[in-house]
């Protein structure tokens, strides 16, 4: 029997129309409309598109929300100066510094600068300290939009072998710290994970996040498994490709993420829940959004 498809991008206009009703009904008792304001360095197109699909999203749900497009060469005190103003401008709740920036910037120098309150994407040291202590923090947006799918699959995570395989810092570090606060048994891979398809075939739970086009086979996926790709590999004719080989998974898991239509539109709908969440601490409102 094929596997259920997780369609993150229908999940994420549900998500969507929640944040829009959500907003209203803040911006109705505070008269605040929540700000997000996205920086974009350098010119990489697939950047912007994605800022593109965030500035449309935000509108949808009546976000305001700013672009700073700053050339490649801008100095990284140009660009800390920015964060500066933004950190101060009471119009903007959410501020996200598009990733990754020019090899002349200090990435972590810039993550530091935000301030935590306005940090939407959770990178800051702060919010990645919170979501190690499980306290409340604002959570990246990927891997929260991972553990929504999950849950929208129905599958148990109390004591399931969850297999992470990718360490980075904006997806498998985090989402397996959220997978373990689901009291699922975590194992983390990474390129040298020995024998990586034996690990991957103890999954219940599989998150794909290397960024390597269909690395993950059909025969590496136990039957039934919950299969989450967080691949984005863009092919020579422009189609996108997951981590994972989805005709041959699809045959096998119980539920599977397809790309593009899983994970990607589920971070920008998480983007604008973590906006509103920025915006109702900051201003204190009475009843705190659902989701958030
Ligand atoms: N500070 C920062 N935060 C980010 O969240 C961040 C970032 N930097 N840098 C780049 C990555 C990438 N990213 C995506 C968001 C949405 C889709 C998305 O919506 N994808 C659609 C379609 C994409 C398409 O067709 O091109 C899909 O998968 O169905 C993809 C990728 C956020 N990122």
């Amino acid at each position: 029997m094929a596997a259920q498809i997780l369609d993150g991008k229908a999940l994420a206009r549900e998500i969507r129309e929640g944040v829009r009703e959500d907003v209203a009904r803040f911006q109705a008792e505070t008269e605040v409309q929540p700000g997000l304001a996205v920086v974009l360095v350098g010119d990489d197109p697939a950047s912007r598109i994605y800022v593109s699909n965030k500035e449309r999203a935000c509108q949808a749900a009546g976000i305001y929300s700013e672009e700073h497009k700053l050339p490649a060469s801008t100095t990284q005190s140009d660009l800390l100066d920015l964060i500066g103003r933004l950190n101060r401008d009471p119009r903007i709740h959410g501020i996200l510094v598009q990733l990754p920036l020019p090899d002349a910037i200090d990435e972590g120098a810039v993550l530091d600068a935000i301030d935590p309150a306005k940090d939407v994407d959770g990178f800051h040291p702060v919010n990645v300290a919170r979501l190690v202590l499980n306290q409340e923090g604002l959570r990246p947006c990927t891997p929260a939009g991972i553990l929504e799918l999950i849950e929208r699959a129905g599958t148990p995570l109390r004591g399931a072998e969850a297999v992470v395989v990718g360490r980075s810092n904006i997806v498998g570090k985090p989402v397996a710290m959220m997978l373990l606060h689901r009291h699922a048994t975590v194992t983390l891979c990474h390129s040298r994970t020995r024998d990586l398809a034996e690990v991957c075939r103890r999954a219940d739970v599989l998150v794909a996040a290397v960024g390597r086009s269909e690395m993950i086979r059909g025969d590496w996926i136990k039957p039934g498994a919950t299969v989450i790709d967080v691949g984005i590999n863009r092919q020579a004719d422009g189609s996108l490709r997951g981590d994972v080989a989805f005709d041959e998974a699809v045959q096998v898991a119980g539920a599977i993420t397809p790309v593009p239509g899983g994970v990607g539109p589920m971070t920008i709908a998480m983007l604008l829940v973590n906006t509103l969440t920025a915006a109702h601490r900051q201003v204190g409102a009475p009843a705190a959004p659902a989701g958030g």
